[in-house]
């Protein structure tokens, strides 16, 4: 068995988002089109003999470099609160990797070193794919298959989120929709590639927080046009169809939403919107050359103040891959 794997974890866009009621438990019942992308955080874990769980973290390219495109001092109040990552039992990580260790009563511990690239609390699902990956990885290092179903109950006690992340039925996933509180997933098929911008504001939100404020509609809308769209690789049909209801409450909290909205909209791009509860925003592009010329505008606008990514859609799960170390 191997003693050290390597992973990337990759971020996610909500093509549509809408809210179906708010259930006893707090959680609201959704349903959602996921859209893997290719902007991926890095994730090496290595088998530890002692029991414990234990990371470290960083920035790609660097810490420093990250906050001057954001406009912060990392030791700033502002600057801590978008880029300082737990690295205790609040990391996403930690979680999925002490409930893999107590499931299938695994011996040793772990140490994980997870360099992020995705924006935290922007709504692109970072923290979730990043426990998925952990669940993948580990399972690697033990010599469990990485599609055994208990990964996904345990994916799902995590996060809503964190079941999408591990693709569906062991096969690889392009898009999903997501239903329930985000952990029913079934495949949704894309004709083409995906090319578009996503800007992440200088603001981090918190799910919940966005979640509280929002309005179940009375007027629920189905995202069967999305998914035909999707299908039939008709970019002005899967911009027509996009819907997030988490927009305007997360707009109420963070204003500076609508003014990104406003400047990716103004460039060209189309079915600009937010992504899940928020606060990065995405538009369209009509390929991956006009995305770039689209990302190079909105960062001589917009930087320093947010980070600005040209991306593409990917696949879920992240592959595993093992690292040849010398003694073993
Ligand atoms: C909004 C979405 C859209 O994909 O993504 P993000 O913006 O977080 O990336 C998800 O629904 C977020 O899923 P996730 O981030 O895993 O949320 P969880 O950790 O399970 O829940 C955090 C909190 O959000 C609220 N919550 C979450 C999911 C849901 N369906 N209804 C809710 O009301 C609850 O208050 C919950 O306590
Ligand atoms: N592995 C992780 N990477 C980033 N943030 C994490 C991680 N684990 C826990 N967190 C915490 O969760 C919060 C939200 O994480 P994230 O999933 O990136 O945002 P969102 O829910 O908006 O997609 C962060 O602000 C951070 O404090």
């Amino acid at each position: 068995m191997p003693n050290v794997v390597t992973s990337r974890p990759p971020a996610k866009l909500n093509l549509f988002l809408e809210l179906l009621g708010k259930r006893d438990d707090g959680f609201h019942e959704i349903d959602t089109i996921m859209l893997p992308i290719d902007w991926c955080d890095e994730m090496r874990l290595a088998r530890t003999e002692a029991s414990d769980i234990s990371l470290s973290i960083g920035w790609l390219p660097s810490l420093e470099v990250v906050a001057a495109e954001l406009g912060v001092d990392p030791n700033s109040d502002d600057g801590k609160n978008l880029l300082a990552i737990p690295s205790d039992e609040k990391n996403l990580v930690v979680r999925a990797l002490r409930r893999f260790r107590d499931h299938f009563d695994t011996p040793g511990g772990f140490h994980c070193d997870l360099l992020k690239r995705i924006p935290a609390g922007a709504g692109m699902g970072g923290a979730s794919s990043d426990a998925a990956a952990a669940l993948r990885c580990a399972a690697a290092l033990h010599g469990i298959p990485l599609h055994n179903p208990e990964l996904t109950v345990l994916a799902a006690e995590i996060g809503s989120d964190v079941p999408f992340f591990l693709g569906i039925d062991r096969h690889s996933c392009q898009a999903a929709r997501a239903q329930g509180r985000g952990e029913k997933l079934s495949q949704v098929s894309l004709l083409s590639q995906i090319d578009m911008v996503v800007v992440f504001p200088s603001v981090c939100l918190s799910t919940a927080r966005v979640y509280s404020q929002a309005t179940i509609p009375t007027e629920i809308v189905p995202p069967d046009a999305m998914i035909a769209a999707l299908g039939r690789g008709d970019l002005g049909g899967i911009a027509a169809g996009g819907l997030n209801r988490l927009q305007e409450p997360a707009v109420k909290i963070a204003k500076q939403i609508d003014e990104i909205l406003e400047s990716m909209w103004h460039i060209g791009l189309i079915g600009c919107q937010l992504t899940g509860s928020g606060s990065a925003c995405f538009g369209l592009a009509r390929n991956a050359v006009d995305a770039r010329r689209g990302a190079e505008q909105l960062r001589s606008q917009l930087l320093p103040g947010s980070r600005v990514a040209s991306v593409s859609s990917a696949t879920v799960p992240s592959s595993v891959n093992l690292v040849i170390t010398p003694n073993g």
